[in-house]
Protein backbone atom coordinates (compact mmCIF):
# COMPACT_ATOMS: atom_id res chain seq x y z
CA UNK A 1 0.00 0.00 0.00
CA UNK A 2 2.61 2.41 0.75
CA UNK A 3 3.03 3.38 -2.72
CA UNK A 4 -0.64 5.24 -2.95
CA UNK A 5 0.02 6.80 0.69
CA UNK A 6 1.04 10.18 -1.06
CA UNK A 7 -2.89 10.57 -2.27
CA UNK A 8 -3.94 10.54 1.92
CA UNK A 9 -1.54 13.35 2.52
CA UNK A 10 -3.74 16.44 1.57
CA UNK A 11 -5.48 16.78 4.86
CA UNK A 12 -4.08 14.37 7.19
CA UNK A 13 -3.51 16.25 10.60
CA UNK A 14 -2.65 12.78 12.41
CA UNK A 15 -0.91 9.80 11.42
CA UNK A 16 -1.20 6.63 13.08
CA UNK A 17 2.15 4.32 11.84
CA UNK A 18 1.54 0.99 12.86
CA UNK A 19 4.51 -1.49 13.84
CA UNK A 20 3.91 -5.03 14.41
CA UNK A 21 5.60 -5.68 17.47
CA UNK A 22 5.59 -9.28 17.12
CA UNK A 23 7.81 -9.52 14.22
CA UNK A 24 11.23 -7.73 14.42
CA UNK A 25 11.86 -9.06 11.05
CA UNK A 26 9.70 -6.39 9.23
CA UNK A 27 11.49 -3.45 11.35
CA UNK A 28 14.06 -2.23 9.27
CA UNK A 29 11.08 -2.14 6.02
CA UNK A 30 8.82 -0.22 8.66
CA UNK A 31 11.61 2.27 9.70
CA UNK A 32 12.35 2.89 6.11
CA UNK A 33 8.46 3.97 5.73
CA UNK A 34 8.31 5.52 8.66
CA UNK A 35 11.46 7.75 7.52
CA UNK A 36 9.92 8.65 4.36
CA UNK A 37 6.70 9.40 5.90
CA UNK A 38 8.40 11.63 8.14
CA UNK A 39 10.36 13.61 5.32
CA UNK A 40 6.67 14.03 3.02
CA UNK A 41 6.26 17.63 2.79
CA UNK A 42 2.30 17.35 3.23
CA UNK A 43 2.82 15.29 6.65
CA UNK A 44 5.31 18.01 7.78
CA UNK A 45 2.43 19.69 10.30
CA UNK A 46 0.99 16.39 10.90
CA UNK A 47 0.98 14.79 14.55
CA UNK A 48 2.30 11.73 14.62
CA UNK A 49 1.77 8.43 16.58
CA UNK A 50 3.92 5.19 16.66
CA UNK A 51 1.89 2.22 17.44
CA UNK A 52 3.74 -0.55 19.12
CA UNK A 53 0.91 -3.22 18.34
CA UNK A 54 0.69 -6.79 19.16
CA UNK A 55 2.36 -6.22 22.01
CA UNK A 56 -0.21 -9.42 23.85
CA UNK A 57 2.45 -12.12 22.00
CA UNK A 58 5.32 -13.34 23.00
CA UNK A 59 8.44 -11.89 21.05
CA UNK A 60 11.99 -12.57 21.57
CA UNK A 61 12.55 -8.48 21.70
CA UNK A 62 11.31 -6.19 23.91
CA UNK A 63 9.70 -2.98 22.20
CA UNK A 64 12.07 -0.85 23.99
CA UNK A 65 15.19 -2.71 22.31
CA UNK A 66 13.11 -2.17 19.23
CA UNK A 67 13.05 1.68 19.24
CA UNK A 68 16.79 1.27 20.11
CA UNK A 69 17.58 -1.25 17.31
CA UNK A 70 15.95 1.87 14.82
CA UNK A 71 17.11 4.33 16.42
CA UNK A 72 13.69 5.94 17.07
CA UNK A 73 15.12 8.42 19.89
CA UNK A 74 16.86 10.40 17.20
CA UNK A 75 14.22 10.08 14.74
CA UNK A 76 11.91 11.44 17.31
CA UNK A 77 14.24 14.27 18.10
CA UNK A 78 15.56 15.42 14.49
CA UNK A 79 11.87 15.02 13.09
CA UNK A 80 9.21 17.89 12.52
CA UNK A 81 6.80 16.78 13.57
CA UNK A 82 5.38 16.11 17.42
CA UNK A 83 6.11 12.42 17.15
CA UNK A 84 4.10 10.35 20.26
CA UNK A 85 4.58 6.50 21.02
CA UNK A 86 2.43 4.02 22.10
CA UNK A 87 2.01 0.22 23.18
CA UNK A 88 -1.08 -1.53 22.24
CA UNK A 89 -2.65 -4.51 21.44
CA UNK A 90 -5.47 -4.34 19.23
CA UNK A 91 -6.70 -7.91 19.72
CA UNK A 92 -7.36 -7.10 23.22
CA UNK A 93 -8.06 -3.52 23.32
CA UNK A 94 -4.87 -2.78 25.82
CA UNK A 95 -3.76 0.97 25.22
CA UNK A 96 -6.74 1.50 23.12
CA UNK A 97 -8.06 4.44 25.29
CA UNK A 98 -4.88 5.98 25.03
CA UNK A 99 -5.00 6.36 21.29
CA UNK A 100 -8.36 7.88 21.86
CA UNK A 101 -6.78 10.02 24.48
CA UNK A 102 -4.38 11.05 21.90
CA UNK A 103 -6.60 11.49 18.98
CA UNK A 104 -9.07 13.89 21.06
CA UNK A 105 -5.90 16.22 22.25
CA UNK A 106 -4.43 16.55 18.90
CA UNK A 107 -7.88 17.56 17.55
CA UNK A 108 -8.30 19.73 20.56
CA UNK A 109 -4.65 20.88 19.82
CA UNK A 110 -5.70 21.57 15.85
CA UNK A 111 -8.83 23.39 15.87
N1 LIG B 1 -2.56 -11.29 18.79
C1 LIG B 1 -2.85 -10.20 18.10
N2 LIG B 1 -3.23 -10.30 16.82
C2 LIG B 1 -3.50 -9.16 16.15
C3 LIG B 1 -3.38 -7.88 16.74
N3 LIG B 1 -3.69 -6.96 15.79
C4 LIG B 1 -4.01 -7.64 14.68
N4 LIG B 1 -3.90 -8.97 14.89
C5 LIG B 1 -4.15 -10.06 13.97
O1 LIG B 1 -3.07 -10.17 13.06
C6 LIG B 1 -3.53 -10.73 11.85
C7 LIG B 1 -2.92 -9.96 10.67
O2 LIG B 1 -3.17 -8.63 10.88
P1 LIG B 1 -2.11 -7.57 10.47
O3 LIG B 1 -0.74 -7.98 10.85
O4 LIG B 1 -2.62 -6.27 10.97
O5 LIG B 1 -2.31 -7.59 8.89
P2 LIG B 1 -1.32 -7.22 7.81
O6 LIG B 1 -0.53 -6.02 8.23
O7 LIG B 1 -2.08 -7.13 6.55
O8 LIG B 1 -0.42 -8.51 7.80
P3 LIG B 1 1.11 -8.62 7.52
O9 LIG B 1 1.37 -7.87 6.26
O10 LIG B 1 1.34 -10.11 7.42
O11 LIG B 1 1.79 -8.01 8.73
C8 LIG B 1 -5.05 -10.70 11.88
O12 LIG B 1 -5.49 -12.01 12.12
C9 LIG B 1 -5.36 -9.83 13.09
O13 LIG B 1 -6.52 -10.23 13.76
C10 LIG B 1 -2.96 -7.81 18.10
O14 LIG B 1 -2.82 -6.76 18.72
N5 LIG B 1 -2.70 -9.00 18.73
Amino acid sequence: MGPIWPSYYGNCHSLLFMVDAANPTQLSASCVQLLGLLSAEGLAEASVLILFNKIDLPCYMTVEEMKSLIRLPDIIACAKQNISTAEISAHKGTGLAGVLHWLQDTHRTDS
